[in-house]
């Protein structure tokens, strides 16, 4: 069945011949490349160069293997367990499952050292694929200067003559670039940094053929096993603290799950007796927590580490406290509050209920990894904030996914709890999103110092915080078309949404928008109206209003996740939300975004429009309607398409014409924290009075979603609320003089 054809209601549809994005739609299957700036020359002739060198080793095996499977190629020392040694021992993990795959893969060759890259090629590879990568340790103690020897008189002098001058900042800048190898196939992973073999074929399985340019980078930093030399030739360590920057979609997600599993195995093989929780995932929904949770299942099997999501009532660490046994527990915050702060800060806020429940105490989870929304973990180690909050002393990996609104004030307090929580001296943090606010490099700093000298753990400088950023930092993907539409009113926004849903009444140059697609809206209650006004829309035909849904965290969790499911198996078609599903949610083949409402900063715009054109795909376009009242926070969202452009190279007409880039107005600072914080005011609460219509700035029901007249609704209501109250004096037999029989109904309220 074509929902494109069915929406459209018409037959009269042009061949997909003469709609060339058709043909390549994401939700048309699998993108031929993910890699986002790759350069197909380049890696041809790196690729030739590389072949070259081995056969001029003279090395017959390699060469003729080169021809076949460059990776295969590569002599390897398997040891798994102990990278830093030459020979493999006849090592096997736990479970062993690995044990014997392991041993007959490993061999006893060594590892041939010249296939580590050059310098050049490790720098061409990089800077192509627009990877940066940067340590951003203080300049003292990446340079510390040497302690005094007690030189003898003269040549203290000398030396004080020759001391050398403290480099510019440019200077610097350049002498914290890191330059690591990259890993140019997923075979690689196996070969050079020697991961599990079950790990590694779970990897294979996924069908990937390429990593993508996040993966790329970050892998052989979180895997070690290669070397990471900087601009002045000098190495760091591996396994650093690790803050990355790389476009949505770009799978993040395995790129810190493989280190994550990689160092939980290498953990129960070498310390067998300890179990616990060694991995943390933090994640701002339930939405993305269970997705990063179903992805990591795939990844664990057969290797024994267990992964789990983490859910109300589950222990996390053993009190030892006889009162716990059988606790009477206060809920106070339930869950869907903290989503409701991600998703919209201005939604109506949900009333906490208080849940007083007796339940006996559940026994402490077996996972290695948990993944987490923060407040359920902060809510778990604090007995629900009855209690002090107890540590996590085995966690070697935190992982903060999405981790700019993770230390947004929202949930800042919660996240560093979990933080400070990871008490082992060994924990690593690294932090993953699109986007990243200029602060929160500083608080990283300055949380890592301070969880050091909270827990008496020595400051540790070969550790580095490392910075790696992929393409621009906070710029939108540019493999997808951007749209900015002027609807002037929200009742220009409907009609402007219709001709999306049915394009074939729309000029050939218009929009073609087809589903799967996205609708983002300010709030919840915009996000039930506008559902409610698109029910009837598609014809029943296509499957009527079972086609469309709307999600948003005033469900149940049971409602989410049924919602999720229809939306992932495609009959669902198309989904209403609120910006619960802005960040991290991975719905392969969507073609469309539609920003109803604008983003509440250029942040969220990036988040959204990349739930489209994931891993690479083609043909994915992003719709954003503004009104008049819009039109002051426009210009960030104008932007940030415009640099969107300038990365895909688009030539011929652009999306942002200049006039209008130089017409919109700057927000000032405040303007932009306000906005973020609340919205645009004129939409703030829906079917509600707003303070601008009491002022009488805008009209009243400005903002409502419905194409009808305010006259029409109410003449609507008040004929609706007749009829009720007929019906009810028709079936209540009302005793007279009864004085509630008047006061309840309220038919004209309008
Ligand atoms: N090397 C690869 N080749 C092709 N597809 C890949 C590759 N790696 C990951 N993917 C796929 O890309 C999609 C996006 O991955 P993921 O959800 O991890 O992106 P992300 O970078 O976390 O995005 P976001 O910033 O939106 O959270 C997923 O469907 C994933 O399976």
């Amino acid at each position: 069945m074509d929902a494109f054809k069915l929406l459209t209601r018409s037959t009269k549809l042009k061949p997909a011949s003469s709609a060339p994005t058709s043909a390549r739609l994401p939700s048309t299957g699998k993108a031929e490349n993910p890699q986002l700036f790759r350069n197909a020359e380049l890696d041809r002739a790196l690729a030739e160069a590389r072949q070259g060198k081995k056969r001029k080793r003279g090395d017959a095996a390699a060469a003729a293997a080169a021809d076949d499977d460059d990776d295969e190629a590569v002599a390897v020392n398997l040891d798994f367990f102990n990278p830093g040694k030459r020979k493999r021992d006849q090592a096997s993990d736990d479970e062993g499952h690995d044990d014997d795959e392991d041993r007959s893969s490993g061999g006893e060759e060594e590892v041939d050292e010249e296939d580590s890259m050059d310098d050049v090629e490790r720098r061409t590879i990089l800077n192509s694929h627009k990877i940066k990568v940067t340590d951003l340790r203080d300049w003292d103690v990446l340079h510390p200067t040497k302690p005094a020897e007690k030189p003898k008189k003269k040549k203290k002098k000398q030396e004080a003559a020759a001391a050398p001058p403290v480099p510019s900042k440019k200077e610097q800048k350049k002498a914290r670039r890191l330059y690591p190898e990259p890993l140019v196939s997923f075979q690689e992973l196996r070969t050079k940094h020697k991961i599990s073999k079950r790990l590694a074929e779970n990897v294979a399985e996924q069908g990937f053929t390429v990593p993508t340019e996040v993966q790329l980078g970050t892998l052989p930093l979180l895997l070690g096993g290669s070397k990471v030399l900087g601009a002045s030739s000098s190495a760091i360590s591996a396994d650093p603290d690790l803050l990355v920057v790389a476009p949505t979609g770009s799978g993040k997600t395995l790129s810190f799950l493989i280190p994550v599993i990689n160092k939980i195995l290498r953990l129960h093989h070498e310390q067998p007796d300890e179990r616990g929780i060694f991995s943390v995932v933090v994640a701002p929904t339930k939405e993305l927590a269970g997705q990063i949770v179903n992805e990591g299942r795939k990844l664990v099997l057969g290797t024994g580490v267990k992964i789990a999501l983490m859910k109300k009532g589950m222990e996390v660490v053993e009190r030892g406290d006889e009162d716990d046994r059988a606790v009477k527990t206060t809920d106070i915050l339930d869950e869907d509050s903290e989503e409701d702060s991600s998703s919209a800060s201005d939604e109506d806020e949900e009333e906490n209920t208080e849940k007083k429940k007796t339940r006996t105490k559940a026994p402490v989870t077996k996972s290695d990894i948990l993944v987490t929304t923060p407040l359920q973990l902060v809510n778990a180690l604090s007995a629900n904030r009855t209690k002090p909050l107890a540590q996590l002393p085995l966690v070697r990996s935190l992982v903060l996914d999405e981790a700019d609104v993770l230390l947004d004030p929202l949930f800042r307090e919660q996240t560093l709890d979990i933080w400070r929580s990871c008490s082992h001296p060994d924990m690593r943090i690294s932090l993953w999103s699109a986007t990243m606010g200029s602060n929160i490099e500083d608080l990283v700093k300055s949380t890592i110092k301070e969880r050091q000298e909270f827990h008496g753990l020595e400051t540790n400088s070969s550790s580095p915080l490392v910075r790696l950023v992929v393409g621009l930092k906070d710029s939108a993907i540019p493999n997808i078309d951007h749209k900015l539409i002027y609807a002037a009113t929200e009742q220009g926004k409907l009609l402007g949404l219709r001709q999306l849903l049915r394009p074939a009444t729309a000029s050939s140059s218009d929009v073609r928008l087809r589903p799967p697609f996205l609708i983002f809206t300010q709030t919840i209650p915009r996000a039930v109206a506008l559902h409610s006004e698109l029910l009837y829309d598609i014809p029943v035909e296509a499957g009527g209003s079972s086609r469309i849904a709307v999600l948003h965290s005033d469900l149940s969790d049971i409602q989410r996740s049924e919602i999720m499911k229809g939306f992932r198996k495609g009959e669902i078609w198309i989904l209403v939300t609120t910006d619960l599903l802005a960040r991290g949610v991975d719905f392969r083949g969507i073609n469309g975004v539609v920003n109803y409402d604008i983003p509440n900063s250029a942040a969220v715009y990036v988040h959204r429009v990349g739930r489209t054109g994931r891993a690479g795909r083609e043909g994915g376009i992003a719709v954003t309607f503004y009104t008049k009242e819009d039109i002051p926070y426009v210009k960030s969202i104008a932007n940030i398409i415009d640099v969107s452009e300038k990365l895909r190279g688009k030539t011929g007409e652009k999306s942002i014409q200049k006039w209008l880039l130089d017409a919109l107005p700057d927000l000032s600072k405040n303007a932009k924290k306000e906005l973020k914080k609340h919205g645009v005011r004129a939409r703030q609460s829906h079917n509600k009075q707003t303070k601008e219509e009491e002022n009488g700035k805008h009209r009243p029901g400005q903002t409502r979603i419905s194409t009808k007249s305010g006259y029409e609704r109410r003449m609507e209501n008040k004929k609706k609320g007749a009829i009720a109250a007929s019906r009810k004096r028709k079936d209540t037999a009302v005793p007279s003089g009864d004085p509630g029989s008047d006061e309840d109904w309220n038919g004209l309220d309008d």
